[in-house]
């Protein structure tokens, strides 16, 4: 058959591979035996379901034939096998190219971080391989084919004989180099140890021919050497082994080989009951959030096996959206392996199951949170977002879940809080907890409304995601202490003769207050004097349920329309020099006292992050006075 062409982005990829400078070429080992435990999962799978295959468990093996002569070596398995089709469909276009399209074209050339952590599956053949031929039955099919390429240049079709279904793999050994002895992957202790190392947990037995010793018949002590085909896995799945017999380091393993992560998880999670519902799971925390996780690409799920095969891939019910982050597995002696995906929502006993494990998932990580800050700080600084979306979604539903799981900035360090520990820190007599939005905790801390607050030794929370003000108005109160923003209009912290001094001065100001509210002409509800300004002269404050943060989030959604507005009102300081000037403006130039609200609403736009309606008009007016 005549030479076909690679997929352009399977080409890419394929390059990378021949051209590899990655150390870990012997992952090309793990990552066909993976493919031919998946083969045979489907083919047994069918069997279970429909038992029309006429095959058993025991029916079911992996080999691996290594040819010193030839040079080859052999992975060979008795799964679904390939249709002529699929063997096109499937490795003449590499199957995960959504993984190749989160690298730019600039990083390609790190050829590491994509190896490491995204699984290349079959292509990592060609790390260690000049040619691979691959010959495939498909089960039920009378049919074989034969699939030769040797690179990037294409690959060749053609009929075979092979008189059992599944596949067969032939790799052509690369030539030995001064750097690599890819003759090393014909050794048999070296075959075995890389099937200890990564494939010990596969459920089929990986077979091969090895070298034994025995003693020679009627003798004492003559030897004579033997070869015998041995399973070389122990094939008990990772989560069916007892807890001690497990280490970190192959949970680790696991963990990165099953779900493409490059880094070793935060938190290992194995649970398991009996009873009500019967299942043991396998759950991992990622200790950095994948490329894909804050887009809609990213599928949550856990993978769910019924009594040891698996059903399904990502069965998202297992897991709440808050908790998406987290990987793994649950297998249930409970679950038929007939359900179908519409039975399985409705299923009494997955429910029970994603039930409690929300439970453990919560628990755990209140653990890590009391028990190894500095991992929580940063597991938080990953997947923070997604609780705090949680504690805002479904009208507040969960947010007795979430609400001990929080961090928040604050004036009281450099390391966040939680609400507990704010609380905790309340000084007598305070009655709320305090916070300010802006983008950064350091803008937050500049904000003048952040002042008086301060002085009184009150703590503040500096809210810095969109998300966060919004979590906290679906929170209400924390121990029954009212979130309050620093910048409400509504905060009061005047002692009652400070408040009655004050209202003095605003029936003196009245006049002046109105005139200035007037010529603002509709951009503020009103022009007042300040209760909590210090140091500067001006600040917004909002009047009402919609804070000028909130505003700000809401109409920078895709689908905000511009129409939700906070009811601004403009502070002044009324001990500022600035305020003594617009006094004696208001008796004397009444022109210039407009020009200077003007300039001074712009001013407190600027300070709260806010955009300025006519710029250059602003910049006019500097100049006028400058001049
Ligand atoms: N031994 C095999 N038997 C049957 N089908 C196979 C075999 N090896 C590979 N395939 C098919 O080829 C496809 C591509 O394999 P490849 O290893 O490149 O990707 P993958 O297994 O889908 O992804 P990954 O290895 O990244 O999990 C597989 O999805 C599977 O359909």
């Amino acid at each position: 058959m005549a030479m076909k062409q690679f997929k352009a982005e399977s080409k890419r990829l394929l390059d990378l591979m021949i051209n590899s400078i990655y150390t870990h070429h012997e992952i090309f080992l793990r990552e066909l035996i993976s493919n031919a435990s998946d083969a045979i999962d489907k083919l047994y799978y069918r069997t279970l379901k429909d038992g029309d295959t006429g095959l058993n468990r025991s029916d079911f093996s992996i080999s691996i034939e290594p040819n010193k002569e030839a040079r080859t070596l052999v992975i060979r398995d008795n799964g679904c096998g390939m249709t002529k089709d699929e063997l096109e469909n499937n490795l003449g276009v590499i199957a995960k190219s959504g993984s190749l399209s989160f690298k730019s074209e600039q990083e390609k050339s790190d050829d590491i971080d994509i190896i490491g952590q995204f699984g290349v599956g079959f292509y990592a053949s060609f790390m260690v391989s000049d040619k691979v031929v691959v010959e495939s039955r498909a089960f039920g099919s009378d049919e074989a084919w034969r699939w030769t390429s040797s690179g990037a240049e294409g690959y060749t079709v053609d009929p075979c004989n092979k008189p059992d279904h599944g596949t067969t793999i032939t790799l052509h050994l690369k030539p030995d180099t001064d750097d690599e002895k890819f003759s090393d992957f014909l050794e048999e202790f070296r075959l075995r140890s890389l099937i200890k190392k990564y494939s010990d947990y596969i459920r089929y037995p990986i077979r091969m021919e090895v070298e034994k010793h025995r003693l020679k018949e009627g003798s004492e002590n003559d030897y004579e050497s033997y070869r015998e085909v041995e399973t070389i896995n122990s094939m008990v799945p990772i989560w069916k082994k007892a807890k001690s017999e497990v280490t970190d380091e192959e949970y680790n393993r696991f963990y990165q080989e099953k779900f493409f992560d490059w880094k070793a998880p935060a938190k290992v999670i194995r649970t398991s009951t009996e009873g009500t519902a019967t299942y043991e799971a396998l759950l991992f925390i990622p200790s950095a959030a994948p490329m894909d996780y804050y887009t809609k690409e990213y599928e949550k799920g856990l993978a769910l096996y019924a009594s040891g095969v698996l059903i399904m891939e990502k069965c998202a019910d297992l897991l709440p959206d808050y908790f998406s982050f987290v990987r793994g597995l649950v297998d249930s002696q409970d679950l038929s392996l007939n359900i179908s995906r519409e039975m399985l929502q409705h299923d009494r006993q997955l429910k029970l199951i994603a039930s409690r494990l929300e439970k453990k998932i919560q628990s755990e990580l209140s653990s890590m949170l009391k028990n190894d800050r500095e991992a929580y700080e940063s597991f938080f600084k990953a997947f923070g977002l997604q609780l705090k979306y949680g504690v805002y979604a479904d009208y507040g539903t969960h947010k007795d879940v979430l609400k001990d799981l929080l961090l928040f900035a604050s004036s009281n360090g450099d390391h966040p809080t939680t609400l507990a520990e704010y609380v905790s820190r309340m000084k007598e007599g305070q009655t709320e907890i305090y916070y300010a939005c802006a983008e950064t905790a350091a803008r937050a801390a500049m904000l003048p409304q952040t002042e008086a607050v301060r002085e009184k030794g009150y703590e503040i929370l500096y809210l810095t995601d969109n998300v966060d003000e919004f979590a906290l108005k679906m929170l209400m109160t924390y121990d029954e202490k009212p979130f309050k923003n620093v910048c409400a209009d509504d905060l009061d912290l005047r002692t009652d003769e400070e408040k009655k001094e004050a209202e003095q001065q605003l029936s003196e100001n009245k006049d002046l207050l109105a005139f200035l509210t007037e010529s603002l002409d509709g951009k503020v509800k009103a022009v007042t004097l300040s209760n909590r300004l210090k140091s500067h002269p001006v600040c917004l404050s909002s009047e009402g349920a919609i804070s000028i943060e909130m505003e700000k989030v809401l109409n920078a959604m895709p689908t905000g329309n511009e129409s939700v507005k906070a009811q601004r009102v403009l502070e002044i300081n009324a001990s500022h020099p600035v305020f003594t000037k617009l006094c004696a403006l208001y008796d004397t130039d009444k022109e210039t006292l407009k020009s200077y609200a003007s300039l001074l609403y712009t001013q407190a736009l600027l300070i709260e992050g806010l955009p300025i309606d006519d710029p250059v008009a602003f910049s006019n007016e500097i100049c006028k006075l400058m001049a």
